[in-house]
């Protein structure tokens, strides 16, 4: 059976729903109790009970067991008492699950063996299927159980941020060889984004037919791009996948960094959510993106080093920006820095709610 074709029907003991939780009201946009606040990245490195149960684990190991992934995505949720969970996983799951060989390197981040730069190159990106990643619904099933009412967030990497690990070979600062390749070789880069955009949704769908009620497309450095790139070479794949989990209705989010300049677009490519990183303040983003959507950010993660009264300042800055935005959901700019202190997250998620109880 193809992701396609899959029911979406859920077990019998139905567990209770995240549908009127405030983070999934915020991402429609309507009234909510309070701002609800998730981190990327809130699971992981900055939580020692992550390191204790990571200890002699691969990265990607850790992905494909469906208990340790349970254990790793409900640590912050317990522990910060944040209002979504985020399913624990790595945008090159996928790429790894379809026979790309790949690896994350501690301290480097993926590392792709054969870099993808030929047309005979794209062959080895073949579908996803559910069986795949098998692990990946095992693990949602039992999560959805555990979280009742808190909503879980699965995700993905977009088809631009996927391209430049896969044709870099690992981690870039300038991307010259996916530059080269969008440039130098458009139809080829095409059909790359494409197969991407095929192999994300297939992935995304996976996800929100095992329970995640919402999903958020990271396009992590497609801010490297201007505007008219972007919309020309990119935007067609990343509107591919959000227009193929339309019909499910869960909120999609859409992610980048450094994406000023591109925040109506990463919009209009289908997102309901749109994320923004600390450099745009929310109302200036809300200008840039238009109405009808929800936004989601934005302190910036390194403030979370600058001590209590510091931290206080930026939030309620970042509040008082978000005050009359048709959405909000809090969160960083990007993901939590591996050395931050976890109670000063858990301060955070207090404060946010404090200062925004209706
Ligand atoms: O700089 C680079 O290109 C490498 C980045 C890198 C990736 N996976 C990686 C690393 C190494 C590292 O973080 O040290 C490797 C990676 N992925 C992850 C972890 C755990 C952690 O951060 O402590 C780690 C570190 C592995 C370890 O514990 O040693 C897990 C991960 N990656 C991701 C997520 C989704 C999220 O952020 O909430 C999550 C789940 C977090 C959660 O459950 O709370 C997503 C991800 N992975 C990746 C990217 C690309 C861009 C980026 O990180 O800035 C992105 C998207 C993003 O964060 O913008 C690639």
């Amino acid at each position: 059976m193809s992701v396609n074709d899959r029911p979406s029907g859920r077990p019998a003991s139905q567990p209770p729903k995240p549908y009127e939780s405030a983070f999934l009201k915020a991402c429609r946009r309507e009234p909510v109790p309070h701002t609800p606040v998730w981190f990327m990245r809130q699971a992981g490195r900055s939580l020692p009970e992550y390191l204790k149960v990571r200890e002699g684990v691969a990265m990607l190991d850790s992905c494909m067991r469906p208990e340790l992934v349970k254990e790793i995505t409900l640590q912050p949720v317990r522990r910060h008492k944040v209002d979504a969970a985020i399913y624990f996983s790595d945008i090159v799951v996928p790429l790894k699950a379809i026979g790309i060989d790949l690896d994350i390197k501690p301290g480097i981040g993926p590392v792709v063996a054969e870099p993808i730069r030929t047309r005979a190159d794209l062959a080895r990106l073949r579908d996803l299927t559910s069986e795949d990643v098998w692990y990946v619904t095992e693990a949602i099933g039992m999560l959805t159980e555990e979280l009742g009412t808190t909503p879980l967030i699965g995700f993905a990497g977009a088809p631009f941020t996927l391209a430049s690990y896969l044709v870099e070979g690992g981690p870039s600062r300038n991307h010259e060889h996916t530059k080269a390749l969008m440039y130098g070789d458009p139809q080829l880069w095409a059909d790359l984004l494409d197969r991407l955009a095929e192999i994300t949704s297939a992935f995304l769908k996976v996800q929100i037919e095992a329970g995640a009620s919402a999903v958020q497309l990271f396009d992590s450095w497609v801010g490297a791009l201007a505007p008219a790139d972007y919309r020309r070479s990119v935007m067609p794949a990343s509107a591919k996948v959000f227009s193929s989990v339309a019909s499910y209705g869960v909120p999609r989010i859409h992610f980048g960094v450094g994406t000023g300049e591109l925040l109506g677009l990463l919009g209009e490519a289908g997102a309901d959510v749109v994320g923004v990183d600390w450099r745009v303040p929310l109302d200036e983003a809300a200008r840039r993106v238009g109405p009808g959507k929800a936004l989601q950010g934005n302190l910036d993660p390194a403030v979370l080093f600058a001590g209590p009264e510091a931290i206080e300042a930026k939030t309620a800055e970042v509040l008082a920006a978000a005050e009359g935005l048709e959405g909000h959901v809090f969160n960083l700019g990007h993901g939590v820095l591996p050395t931050t202190d976890p109670d000063t997250l858990t301060r955070l998620v207090a404060s946010v709610h404090e200062r925004t109880a209706r």
